[in-house]
């Protein structure tokens, strides 16, 4: 895996993920900077993860070989106005992981032509179970492709996409999906409650039972998503009253449109920012 010098402009949720993946995987802390506004998220990463931090998106950005920018989209074109123009930008390799930003509004951001990657990476990156969807301009050189998968496929798994549009269906599957399946097991917690569980119990009871279906999936290629709850459904059974009772509230018809409003919310982004 290359290791060049790389940058985070916005110190969130989303770096720190992607960073803490890529430190425990042994990427050199000393080849990664930081930069925020605000100190405390810089000091927790520096005295969590050991990396450079800095307050100066111009340090951050002079340091680094690949800048990820990973501010929220609306903050996008105000922290790319503000750098310092006499950094000579040429030969540096930009990554967004910004939602819903296009390549051609990025550029218009950055002020030129660069090659640039649009990422859709998920917090579980923190963990190394990240999953990002990854989009190159025509600019970005099949090294600089080498270089993102490695440092995406530090954290997790990656998915080129060839047409950009298909970033937002990473978003609804993938960079969203996680808060789908914290809201699902929260649901199960608040019912495992109301059968007269206390919440460590229920957490446990519900969490565990995720956790080793996932692993089933994941463990079980050759086997259809539908086969696996086949498995589980005796005819006549428990199983078979939940998954009725869940298909008759029209669970399909209630995820496609939740995805369907991540991809639209998207798309309204894109002329939004
Ligand atoms: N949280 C998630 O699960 C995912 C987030 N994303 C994208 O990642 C980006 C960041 O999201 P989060 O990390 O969740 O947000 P966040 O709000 O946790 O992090 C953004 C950071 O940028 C900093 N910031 C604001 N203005 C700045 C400036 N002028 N210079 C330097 N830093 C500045 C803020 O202080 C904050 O720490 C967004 O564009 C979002 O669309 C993408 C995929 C998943
Ligand atoms: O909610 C958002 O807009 C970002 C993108 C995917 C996950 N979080």
């Amino acid at each position: 895996m290359q290791h060049r010098k790389l940058a985070f402009i916005g110190a969130g949720n989303m770096t720190r993920s992607i960073v803490a993946g890529l430190v425990s995987s042994g990427y050199p802390k000393e080849l990664i900077i930081a930069s925020n506004r605000s100190r405390p998220k810089l000091d927790a990463l520096q005295e969590e993860l050991g990396i450079k931090v800095t307050q100066s998106n111009d340090e951050a950005i002079a340091f680094a070989d690949a800048i990820v920018l990973s501010v929220k989209p609306q903050m996008m074109e105000d922290v790319c106005a503000a750098f310092d123009q006499s950094i000579d930008l040429s030969g540096k390799l930009f990554m967004s992981i910004a939602a819903g930003l296009p390549v051609a509004r990025l550029q218009e951001m950055l002020g030129g032509k660069y090659p640039l990657v649009r990422i859709m990476p998920n917090t579980p990156s923190l963990l190394g179970q990240g999953m990002s969807g990854l989009y190159a301009n025509a600019d970005v050189s099949d090294s600089d492709r080498d270089y993102v998968t490695g440092v995406m496929g530090a954290v997790g798994k990656t998915l080129w996409v060839e047409k950009e549009d298909d970033i937002n269906g990473v978003i609804a599957a993938a960079g969203s999906s996680p808060a789908y399946f914290f809201l699902f097991l929260q649901a199960m917690q608040e019912e495992c409650m109301a059968m007269g569980f206390n919440q460590q119990d229920s957490r446990q009871l519900v969490q565990q039972a995720m956790l080793g279906a996932a692993q089933m999936v994941c463990e079980n290629p050759q086997l259809e998503l539908s086969e696996l709850r086949a498995q589980v459904t005796s005819k006549g059974g428990t199983t078979a009253a939940a998954v009725n009772s869940l298909i008759d509230s029209d669970l399909q018809g209630i995820v496609a449109k939740a995805m369907q409003a991540a991809v639209a919310r998207a798309d309204e982004m894109a002329n939004l920012f």
